[in-house]
């Protein structure tokens, strides 16, 4: 594993910072030159509970969408939005355990850039499955 920390958007409710962005989760997004795949590690506490003890999905889904984003921007310099997002839920995420979520970019064709995004739990099981579509815009 060859982890590049991306340098995330200041602003961002994932991946900004606590000046720019005092309600942002502030976290970090590696690349992984060898996998090509984003690498962000977290562990939920009870301000992300949907549920008592249940990681919000709403939650997980902008994290999955970051995931995805930063897979396209690590070799990309041009901006690009979430057309379309779908996510699946296969295992609940619990607050206070260590998960890893991972985007990778599948395709470009054209504007639209195909990826697909995944959370693991410690023990490597997924918890949640994602993909996208995402338009570039410039
Ligand atoms: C925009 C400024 C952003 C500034 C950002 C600055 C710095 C960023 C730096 C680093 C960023 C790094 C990481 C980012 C971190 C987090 C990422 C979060 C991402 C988001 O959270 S972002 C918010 C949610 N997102 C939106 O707020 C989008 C709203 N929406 C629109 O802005 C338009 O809707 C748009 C632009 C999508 C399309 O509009 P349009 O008029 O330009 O293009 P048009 O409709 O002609 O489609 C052209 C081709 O895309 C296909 N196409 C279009 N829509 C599709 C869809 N939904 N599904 C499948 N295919 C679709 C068509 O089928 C056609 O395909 P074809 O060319 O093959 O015919």
């Amino acid at each position: 594993m060859s982890l590049v920390k991306l340098q995330g958007t200041p602003s961002c409710f994932v991946c900004g910072n606590e000046n720019d962005n005092p309600r942002s989760l502030g976290l970090n997004i590696f690349w992984d030159n060898e996998s090509r795949y984003t690498f962000i590690s977290f562990i939920p506490d009870e301000s992300w509970c949907g549920y008592e003890g249940m990681v919000h999905g709403g939650l997980l889904a902008a994290i999955i969408d970051d995931a995805m984003a930063w897979s396209i921007k690590a070799s990309d310099d041009d901006i690009y939005v979430t057309g379309k997002l779908t996510i699946s839920f296969r295992k609940e995420v619990r607050c206070g355990k260590k998960y890893v979520a991972h985007g990778f970019l599948e395709r470009k064709e054209g504007r639209r850039a195909y990826t697909s995004a995944v959370i693991k739990d410690e023990e490597g099981n997924t918890c949640v499955e994602g993909g996208a579509i995402f338009i570039r815009v410039k």
